[in-house]
């Protein structure tokens, strides 16, 4: 029996509020606070929307690239609360974007992030308010550490404080001629808040981010290629041209379909973050996604030869 008009309307409002809920529950699970911590989110966003100034934009281009600028240029790219809030909806779409791969996030103006906008910090610098800060950026960079895209920080100028500590969320960084990485934390009387240091530790080890937090002292492209927190330095320190070679070098990781692209970001995700029986079992569970998938079946009728 055909549907009614009404019924379809039901249907359709059914499927959107199931969407939708799942949606959040994606959100929920990917996040680490919630109320059960005593976190009060949207409290903390209404007290981050005082904190206004500058964008975070995000362009998502045909290539399956996506292009997340840091745009506060008249204060180096520093976080105000708006864009702190606005981080989290560029992560939220970048969630949703299935036919995504890859990921650069770089700052307006030639240089990367010089941390939270100190304006902001001195008007919420009593220790609750610091950890319902801590606790929704730490939420918005696991997540986007997490997003199933290969990310880049493309670093420009100064990535300081809280923008060497966003360097950190992304799973690669390349470095132009004259860039500067520094965890200034120490010199501000504070520690990374926004995940750093648990993240810095599990890319250069405990010796070397110690050495990174304790001496607060500038990383230079050379000593960060050698301490494995840099993957190459760029030729170009310009805008245009860094950009350019940015999106070349990840494109050798994003060729392909982006199911399996996103597969690939899956599995690493898992034996990155998982105990090894768990990240085992994800394991099968990606691959259960691909196997007999489209770019499997075309592979098999072309039967490539891997030489
Ligand atoms: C998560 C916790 C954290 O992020 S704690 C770390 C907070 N960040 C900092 O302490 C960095 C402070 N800024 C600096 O050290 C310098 O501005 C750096 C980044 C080295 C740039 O120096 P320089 O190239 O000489 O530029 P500048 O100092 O003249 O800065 C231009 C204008 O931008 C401003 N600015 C810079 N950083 C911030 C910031 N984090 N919050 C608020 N404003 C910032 C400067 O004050 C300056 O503004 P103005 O032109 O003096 O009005």
């Amino acid at each position: 029996m055909p549907f009614t008009v009404t019924e379809m309307a039901v249907s359709l409002w059914k499927n959107l509020l199931q969407t939708t809920k799942e949606r959040i529950l994606q959100q929920r699970r990917m996040s680490l606070y919630n109320g059960a911590h005593g976190y009060d989110e949207e409290l903390l966003k209404k007290k981050l929307q005082q904190f206004a100034g500058g964008s975070i934009n995000l362009s998502k281009e045909d290539n399956g690239i996506g292009i997340l600028t840091l745009n506060n240029p008249k204060l180096m790219n520093a976080f105000t609360g708006t864009m702190m809030v606005e981080l989290q909806e560029r992560v939220t779409e970048l969630e949703n974007w299935k036919d995504g791969k890859g990921l650069i996030i770089y700052g307006a103006g030639n240089t990367f992030c010089s941390g939270s906008d100190l304006n902001a910090v001195k008007a919420i610098s009593n220790s609750q308010d610091g950890m319902n800060m801590c606790m929704f950026m730490q939420n918005t960079l696991t997540r986007l550490m997490r997003l199933p895209l290969i990310s880049v920080a493309l670093v420009q100028g100064k990535a300081f404080g809280g923008g060497a500590e966003l360097t950190t969320a992304c799973d690669f960084r390349l470095m132009t001629p004259g860039s500067e990485i520094r965890f200034v934390h120490k010199h501000m009387g504070l520690v990374p808040g926004w995940g750093g240091a648990a993240r810095l530790v599990r890319i250069v080890g405990s010796g070397a981010a110690l050495q990174l937090l304790s001496g607060a002292a500038g990383v230079d492209p050379e000593r960060a290629l050698h301490l494995g927190l840099s993957e190459e330095t760029l030729s170009s320190s310009d805008e245009t041209g860094a950009l350019e070679e940015a999106q070349a070098w990840l494109s050798q990781y994003t060729e392909g379909p982006a199911t399996v692209i996103q597969a690939v970001k899956k599995v690493v995700t898992a034996g990155r973050e998982l105990p090894v029986e768990a990240a085992l079992r994800t394991e099968k569970d990606v691959f259960g996604t691909v196997w007999g998938g489209p770019a499997n079946l075309q592979a098999l009728v072309r039967r490539p030869k891997h030489k």
